[in-house]
C-alpha cells in the first residue's frame, strides 16, 4: 500500500491511472482558480478509456464536492495553525496538486530539505503525516502505539473486494490482537521459526534444484518456495512439483487480482468512498463488476483450503498446521473459525509477495556486484566446505553471509513506505497537532538511505554491517513499527538468510550474454506497495561439476 493508495483509499483524488496503460491523469499545477476542483475532476475522467456520460459526470461531481464538504465540515474545530509543515496546497482540495503518482518515497524524502522531517499534507481534507526520520517514527508508532495502531480504510481492496477481515486491513480491535495472537503462535519469534527450520531447508533445496534444470525462470522458481513454505506451515498443504499447483495458481491470480486493487490511482471509488454505493450496471461502473468478480476468488482462496483442511482434520489425516491446531479444538466457536481462516489466508498473503521481492533482489544485487558474490562464497567455502550444502545451524558462523542480506534489505526497502498506521485520538508531538484520524506514513526508504545512519546509503556495500563499528541493522526498519510491525518477520529473516547461503554455496550468478554481447540489467525497481527488481536477465550456472549430486543427496536424506 502507498501513500497514493492510502490517498486514495481515504477519499482523495490525486490522478487516476487505467489498469490498461498505465496512463495518469495530468494534473496541472499552478491552477490560480477556485474552478480547479472541477478540472482536476474533468482531466482525471478523460483519462479513463471508458468515460462516463455527461449525465454521470455530473453525478460523480455532485458525489464529490458532497464528500469535500462533509470533510471539511467535520475538521472545521480542528486547530490547524500547529500541524506539521508541508506545501501549502490549495482550499478544499489541499495538495492534490503536489502529490507523486509513483516513487512516493523519493519525492517524500525530498520534501524533508524544505519542510524538515515531520511534514504534513491533506486532500479533500483528509490529513496525511509522513514522517522522514525514523527516531519519530519510533516515538509515535511505537511508544504511543495505542494511538497509533488504526488502519485507514480502504475502499476498492478492503471494503469491496472483501479483504477487510485481513489482519493487514483490519483496525486496532480486540479481533485484531486475537488475530496477531495466531501469527506469534506461529511465527512469533526466532525460537518460534526454529520449528519451521526443517521445512525452510527442505524448499530452498527443492528450489535449488528447478534453479539447476531451469535457471532463467528464477523468479518463478522462488515464488514457488515462498508458496511452499507459507502454506505448509498455515494449511499442511505440499505443493505439487511438477506442473502447475492449482492451489497455487488461484493464490497467485488472487494475489495479483490484489495488487491491481490497491494500485495508486487505479480506481475513483478509492477517491470517493461515496461511489460504493452505485451499482454495477450504473455507467462507469465497471470496478464493482471486478470488485465481484475478485470477491469471488478471493472467497475461494479463503474457504477451499480450509475445508480441505477441516476435512483431513475430521478423517484424522491432518497434517499439522496453523489451521489444523485450531480446528482440533472441541470447544471452537464460530467466530474463531472465521478469525483462523483468514489469518491464516493473510500470512499467505502477507509473506508470498515480500519474501519474493527480497530473494529477487538478492540475485539483482549478486548479478551487479560480482565483488561480493566471491567474498559471501570465500567464507562459505571456509565455513562449510564443499562437501555439503549450508544449513540454518551455520548462520552464525557466517557473519559475511549475514551482512549481505543486510545490504539487501537495506539498498532496496520491500515496502518503501510500509503500511500506512491512522490515529485514533488527537496527539501533540514535537509541538505539532495531530488530528484523530491522521494518517501517518513512516518512509522507511529514507531512513535506510539516510547519510547520517548509512553513509554514503545509495552504494551497495555490505562492509557496512562488519567490523567494531557496524552501522545499524536495517532490520530496525525494514518490517515496520509498534503494535503492526511485520508478524512473519522472523519467518522471513529466516528464509531470505538461507535462500542467499545456498544460493551462493551452489551457484555463480553473472550477467547474461546472449550472442556474444552482455546483458546489463536496469538495476531499477517497480512503484507500488511491494516494490520488486524490473525483470532482468542474469547467468546462473553450477559452481562445481558436484552441485547437481550434492543437493539429490540431500534432498534424499530430508
Ligand atoms: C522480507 C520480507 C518482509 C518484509 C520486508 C515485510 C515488511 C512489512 C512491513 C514494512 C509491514 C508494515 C508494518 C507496519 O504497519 O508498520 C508488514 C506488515 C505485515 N507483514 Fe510483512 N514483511 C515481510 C515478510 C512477511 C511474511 C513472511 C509474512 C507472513 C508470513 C508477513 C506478514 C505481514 C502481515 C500480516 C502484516 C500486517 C501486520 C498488521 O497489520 O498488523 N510479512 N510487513
Amino acid at each position: 500500500m502507498t501513500f497514493a493508495d492510502v490517498a486514495h483509499s481515504s477519499g482523495i483524488a490525486i490522478g487516476v491511472r487505467t489498469q490498461s496503460d498505465n496512463r495518469q491523469a495530468v494534473v496541472v499545477k499552478g491552477v490560480p482558480s477556485y474552478g480547479y476542483a472541477y478540472s482536476v475532476f474533468i482531466i482525471v475522467f478523460v483519462s479513463i478509456p471508458m468515460a462516463p456520460s455527461l449525465l454521470t459526470l455530473d453525478v460523480l461531481f455532485a458525489a464529490l464536492a458532497l464528500y469535500t464538504f462533509y470533510r471539511f465540515w467535520g475538521n472545521r474545530n480542528r486547530p490547524s495553525a500547529n500541524v506539521p509543515p508541508g506545501p501549502s496546497g490549495l482550499p478544499f482540495v489541499g495538495n492534490v496538486l503536489d502529490m507523486p503518482t509513483s516513487y512516493e518515497h523519493l519525492t517524500f524524502a525530498k520534501w524533508s530539505e524544505r519542510w524538515g522531517n515531520i511534514i504534513s499534507v491533506t486532500l479533500f481534507g483528509q490529513r496525511f503525516v509522513l514522517l522522514n526520520d525514523p527516531d519519530d517514527a519510533t516515538a509515535l508508532l511505537d511508544k504511543r502505539g495505542t494511538n497509533y495502531s488504526d488502519r485507514p480504510p480502504f475502499t476498492m481492496s478492503a471494503e469491496l473486494v472483501g479483504w477487510k477481515d485481513s489482519t493487514t486491513f483490519m483496525s486496532y480491535t480486540e479481533q485484531f490482537k486475537k488475530s496477531r495472537r495466531y501469527f506469534s503462535h506461529a511465527m512469533g519469534s526466532k525460537n518460534t521459526v526454529k520449528r519451521h527450520h526443517g521445512l525452510i531447508e527442505l524448499e530452498n533445496r527443492k528450489f535449488l534444484r528447478r534453479l539447476l534444470e531451469t535457471p532463467e525462470d528464477v523468479h518463478e522458481h522462488i515464488r514457488k518456495m515462498a508458496g511452499a513454505i507459507i502454506l505448509m506451515i498455515t494449511h499442511g498443504y505440499t505443493v505439487k512439483e511438477e506442473g502447475t499447483d492449482s492451489f497455487v495458481s488461484i493464490a497467485d491470480k488472487v494475489l495479483d487480482e490484489f495488487a491491481q486493487a490497491t494500485t495508486p490511482g487505479a480506481f475513483l471509488v478509492d477517491a470517493l468512498p461515496i461511489l460504493r454505493y452505485i451499482p454495477s450496471w450504473f455507467p462507469g461502473a465497471r470496478f464493482q463488476r471486478l470488485a465481484a468478480e475478485w470477491r469471488k476468488n478471493l472467497t475461494y482462496m479463503v474457504e477451499t483450503p480450509f475445508e480441505l483442511v477441516r476435512k483431513q482434520v475430521q478423517e484424522g489425516t491432518a497434517i499439522p498446521s496453523v489451521i489444523s491446531g485450531v480446528l482440533e479444538d472441541e470447544n471452537l466457536t464460530s467466530e474463531q473459525e472465521y478469525l483462523i481462516k483468514w489469518t491464516a489466508t493473510t500470512m499467505y498473503a502477507g509473506g508470498a509477495d515480500t519474501t519474493v521481492s527480497a530473494i529477487y533482489s538478492f540475485f539483482l544485487a549478486m548479478t551487479l556486484h560480482p565483488e561480493w558474490q566471491r567474498k559471501a562464497q570465500k567464507e562459505l567455502d571456509e565455513v562449510v566446505g564443499v562437501d555439503r550444502l549450508p544449513t540454518l545451524s551455520d548462520r552464525e558462523n557466517l557473519p559475511y553471509v549475514e551482512a549481505l542480506m543486510k545490504e539487501v534489505l537495506r539498498f532496496n526497502p520491500v515496502a518503501n513506505l510500509g503500511v500506512p498506521h491512522c490515529t485514533r485520538e488527537d496527539d501533540t508531538y514535537a509541538g505539532y497537532y495531530i488530528p484523530k484520524g491522521t494518517v501517518v506514513i513512516a518512509n522507511l526508504w529514507a531512513y535506510l538511505h539516510n547519510s547520517d545512519i548509512y553513509p554514503d546509503p545509495l552504494n551497495f556495500n555490505p562492509d557496512r554491517f562488519l567490523g567494531s563499528n557496524p552501522q545499524r541493522d536495517p532490520r530496525d526498519f525494514t518490517f515496520g513499527y509498534g503494535r503492526r510491525i511485520c508478524p512473519g518477520l522472523h519467518l522471513a529473516d529466516a528464509s531470505v538468510f538461507l535462500s542467499c547461503a545456498l544460493t551462493l554455496s551452489a551457484f555463480d550468478i553473472s550477467k547474461a550474454v546472449e550472442n556474444g554481447i552482455t546483458i546489463e540489467p536496469s538495476g531499477e525497481y517497480t512503484s507500488g506497495t511491494i516494490s520488486h527488481p524490473k525483470d532482468f536477465k542474469c547467468s546462473i550456472r553450477p559452481r562445481t561439476p558436484r552441485v547437481a549430486s550434492l543437493i539429490s543427496m540431500e534432498l534424499g536424506q530430508k
